[in-house]
């Protein structure tokens, strides 16, 4: 799968780790950085994840910042965008189930690289169920 990762300054190391690893599971990633710790601001990160998926680059993405909150505040900025916050697995894949959700968020200062791996692989694991949902979802795009 194509899948972009963003970051702030507070989740380089987390960035680098899921990038890794998902690399190294036969994904293709697209890192958008941020790459070092200089402070930087979550709003422009989060929008260049949104780009990517709204511009068919990534089909999926995985935003992280300290809390998770801002970055992914801004990537659903995106109209293209249904970004969920998560902290633990069954939300990451109730959000794809439930909400056809196409990123998902994480805090690098809440929650630790092994639960972050659990989160990503129940979001990329999962697949919409459709049905009631897919008019939810709908409603969504209408909502714009
Ligand atoms: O956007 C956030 C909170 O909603 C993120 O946690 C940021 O990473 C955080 O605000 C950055 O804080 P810092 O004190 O500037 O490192």
């Amino acid at each position: 799968m194509r899948i972009a990762i963003a970051c702030d300054h507070a989740a380089v190391p987390l960035k680098n780790d899921l990038r890794d690893w998902l690399s190294a599971e036969g994904h293709e990633m697209l890192d958008l950085g941020t790459h070092d710790d200089a402070s930087v601001h979550y709003p422009d990160y989060g929008r260049k994840l949104a780009d990517a998926i709204a511009s068919g680059a990534a089909e999926r993405g995985i935003a992280l910042c300290g809390s998770g909150i801002g970055i992914m505040i801004a990537a659903n900025r995106n109209p293209a965008v249904r970004c969920a916050l998560v902290a633990e697995p069954l939300s990451a894949e109730l959000a794809r189930s439930h909400n056809d959700a196409n990123a998902i968020a994480m805090g690098a200062r809440l929650i630790g690289p092994e639960m972050a791996r659990a989160c990503v692989r129940a979001f990329l694991s999962t697949d919409f169920l459709g049905g009631r949902h897919a008019a939810r979802v709908d409603m969504l795009k209408e909502s714009v």
